[in-house]
């Protein structure tokens, strides 16, 4: 035999022999890309996960006198936080005050301020102590088509939800900053899913509300290094008195979009909100659509859950169709609705 016939033969045994464990050992392939996915993401997500304890701490609750307010000064005040709520209407507050006490027994400390008046946001929170856990949700909401919406009112949309949430914050970050051994901080915003995608009626809610997404994620780059962690939660439509009030005038066409998400009681958003809180996520969805909604524009938010972030990286495409049906879907209600009322 010759070199070439030798090599030859040992070059036909390693392809057959190849071709007999090739499928196999394909098979032991598939999870590697998966695999190594994960843990390249476990390595880089950021900022790191964390865990934000309630019991024993200072809660800070803007618009805790109503609604999903109420229900999460509530729900700090049964797992044993000192609470504190702010909002203008001094007997709202002592209503919900009074609830709590009946409930849960515990005294919540009232302060009456308007979030547009920067000087009496920050004496009502000097006053209150050091906050380890501040939850901004005051809000207001009127659904009116722009062309309907005075001038003041788009303004006055954007100066409670957007501006008043710059106040609370400016108010309280220098103190939170300067708490010493006290364990990690809390800075929440509680936005909504129309603060994830425009909604027909909502150009100034949607827009103040977008906003935070902006000053959320600045924030967190700006405090990470103070063990402070920012949370951004987006309800659904949620029964309170004002949600109540602004059903009274909401254009159909945005009760139909509105529809796409369903609704929830305040006590659930409450309970999602605050376990959102605790688990220290950036972003924090209510139901299962509202899911979808935060991976279908997660964007550039940062991420501390390496599951969620794989679970973004391979749904990017397929989300992104799903989101297009949506907007197939509201653009044809449109369409119908604006006919039928030309008629
Ligand atoms: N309900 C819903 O369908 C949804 C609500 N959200 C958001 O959740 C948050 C709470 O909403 P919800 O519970 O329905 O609202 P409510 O209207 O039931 O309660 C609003 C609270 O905010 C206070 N507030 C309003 N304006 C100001 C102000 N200028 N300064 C200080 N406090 C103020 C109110 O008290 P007072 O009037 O006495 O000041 C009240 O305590 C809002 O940010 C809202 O945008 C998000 C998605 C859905
Ligand atoms: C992949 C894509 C999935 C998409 C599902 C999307 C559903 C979005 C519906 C938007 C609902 C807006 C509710 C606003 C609630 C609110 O804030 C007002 N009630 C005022 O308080």
């Amino acid at each position: 035999m010759n070199e070439l016939t030798e090599l030859h033969i040992a070059e036909s045994f390693v392809t057959r022999s190849m071709a007999a464990i090739s499928p196999l050992f394909l098979l032991f392939l598939i999870p590697i890309i998966p695999l190594s996915l994960l843990a390249i993401l476990a390595l880089i997500v950021r900022p790191r996960p964390i865990k934000i304890p309630i019991k024993s701490r200072h809660v800070f609750i803007t618009g805790g006198s109503s609604g999903i307010g109420l229900a999460l000064a509530h729900r700090a005040a049964s797992e044993g936080a000192r609470v504190s709520i702010l909002a203008r209407s001094g007997s709202k507050l002592e209503e919900a005050k009074k609830l709590i006490q009946l409930a849960t027994g515990v005294e919540v400390a009232t302060f009456s301020a308007d979030v547009r008046d920067y000087d009496a946001v920050s004496k009502a929170i000097d006053e209150s102590g050091p906050i380890d856990v501040l939850i901004v949700n005051q809000g207001v909401f009127t659904a009116k088509e722009l062309v309907k919406h005075s001038p003041e009112d788009v303004k006055f949309t954007i100066d409670v939800n957007l501006v008043g949430s710059f106040n609370v914050i400016k108010a309280a970050l220098p103190a939170m900053k300067a708490r010493k051994d006290r364990g990690p901080a809390s800075i929440s915003l509680v936005s909504s899913q129309a603060g994830q995608v425009g909604v027909y009626g909502y150009a100034a809610y949607s827009a103040s509300k977008f906003g935070l997404q902006g000053l959320a994620q600045a924030l967190q780059q700006e405090v990470i290094s103070d063990d402070i962690h920012v949370t951004l939660i987006f309800p659904p439509d949620t029964n309170t008195p004002g949600f109540e009030e602004e059903q009274k005038s909401r254009p159909e066409v945005t009760a139909i979009i509105a529809a796409s998400s369903g609704s929830m009681e305040t006590e659930e958003v409450a309970k999602k909100a605050m376990d959102g809180i605790k688990a220290g996520n950036f972003t924090v969805s209510c139901n299962f659509e509202g899911f979808l909604l935060s991976l279908a524009t997660t964007g550039m938010s940062p991420q501390r859950s390496f599951w969620l972030a794989f679970l973004e990286v391979i749904t990017a495409g397929p989300i992104r169709l799903i989101a297009l049906f949506f907007q197939w879907d509201w653009y044809k209600a449109i369409e119908k609705w604006s006919k039928t009322k030309t008629k």
